[in-house]
């Protein structure tokens, strides 16, 4: 019989991802989503089920409905500026809803979940790579939640034997490479889709965030994963719960670094357009370099990235966006 996932947020960039490789290797993927960021054509490899994770009744009627064996959890709000500003609306929705979320698991008997965690629990690492062990400083509200959740999820292991799989993202970045999905965020915040705006002409110009960092070419340098490799770890991480049953965390990145301007240099050799370019002030909380060390998640996971290097992401993001994204479909 097929396995059923619930997919929290499975109608946004990473979980749709994530529905397309759980549809691939023979589960259903339950979508269970707002979509308050979401899209409905996103959601297209299993149903998609409109509900919110703060809301206990719907969340039982579709846990009796599908009974699923495990959860992915993406659902959360992620705009690192705005948990500074309003930061209850972050801890309301990421961890008042997990908990929701696995109270929900706890009636219906679901013992597993596999949770969206974040480098950005790191705050600013000590040592470059980063691993499984590093401390977890977060500095923004948004970081703190996912480290709260962390928290949570291993106190309910303890005490009702749910085990989950915490996977920490670095950069998820690039698009389905059959063109299906891909990232379409209202607001957009995240580097590449707004260097492919500025390369197409659709914004004046990309903003550098401090050219200044003690790095070769004075732009931060981050660890960008392509969500294809990333959707990938999660169907590996279900089977890993289902087969030792024994909760754990892991860094989801390459171990390469790659600069704000190497990024816009890619986008211009693959869009052959010049991108606008204006040198800002650094972003405040943004550390000046951040990489996974993946070693872990290729030992326990067998996982390794097979869309991650720089001209694959950039090269699929860019097909998707000069495409329209969901708006052009
Ligand atoms: N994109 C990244 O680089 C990145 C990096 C690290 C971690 N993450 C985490 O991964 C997860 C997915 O990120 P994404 O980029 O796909 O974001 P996204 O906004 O595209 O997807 C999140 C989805 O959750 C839904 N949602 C939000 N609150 C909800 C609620 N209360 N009830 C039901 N649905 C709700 C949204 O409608 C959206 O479809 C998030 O938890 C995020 O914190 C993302
Ligand atoms: O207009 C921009 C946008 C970004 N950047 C720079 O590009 C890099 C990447 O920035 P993103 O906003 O794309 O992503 P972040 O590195 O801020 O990602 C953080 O926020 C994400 C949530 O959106 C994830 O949680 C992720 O794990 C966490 O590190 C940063 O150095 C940033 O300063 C610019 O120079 N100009």
């Amino acid at each position: 019989m097929k396995s059923t996932i619930l997919v929290t947020g499975g109608a946004g960039y990473i979980g749709s991802h994530t529905c397309k490789a759980l549809r691939d290797s023979d589960c259903l993927p339950v979508a269970y989503d707002n979509l308050v960021y979401g899209h409905r054509e996103a959601a297209q490899w299993g149903p998609l089920e409109y509900g919110d994770i703060l809301d206990h009744a719907r969340l039982d009627q579709v846990f009796r409905l599908y009974q699923p064996e495990a959860v992915i959890h993406f659902a959360a709000y992620a705009y690192v500026g705005e948990s500074v500003v309003d930061p209850g609306k972050y801890y309301q929705n990421n961890v008042a809803g997990t908990i929701n979320l696995l109270e929900s698991m706890r009636r219906h008997g679901c013992r597993m979940i596999i949770f969206s965690s974040t480098c950005a629990s790191f705050g600013l690492p000590k040592m470059i790579p980063i691993g499984e062990t590093a401390e977890q400083n977060p500095i923004n509200p948004y970081g703190r939640s996912k480290l709260m959740i962390e928290q949570i999820l291993k106190d309910y292991d303890g005490a009702y034997g749910i085990r989950h799989i915490a996977l920490r993202y670095f950069n998820a970045a690039g698009a389905d490479p059959e063109g299906v999905v891909g990232e379409d965020h209202e607001p957009e915040t995240h580097l590449i889709p707004l260097v492919i705006d500025a390369a197409l002409g659709r914004r004046e110009c990309i903003e550098i965030f401090g050219t200044d960092y003690p790095t070769p070419d004075g732009t931060a340098i981050r660890d960008y994963v392509h969500v294809t490799d990333l959707a990938d770890a999660h169907v590996r991480a279900v089977d890993k719960l289902r087969r030792d049953g024994s909760s754990d965390q892991f860094n989801l990145g390459t171990g390469t670094g790659t600069s704000v301007r190497q990024i816009i240099q890619s986008v211009e050799t693959i869009s052959r357009c010049t991108v606008p370019v204006r040198e800002g002030h650094r972003r405040p909380g943004d550390p000046p370099e951040l990489v996974a060390d993946p070693r872990k998640a290729l030992q326990f996971l067998d996982w390794r990235p097979r869309f991650s290097e720089l001209e694959t992401i950039v090269g699929t993001a860019f097909r998707w966006h000069e495409g329209g994204g969901f708006r052009g479909a």
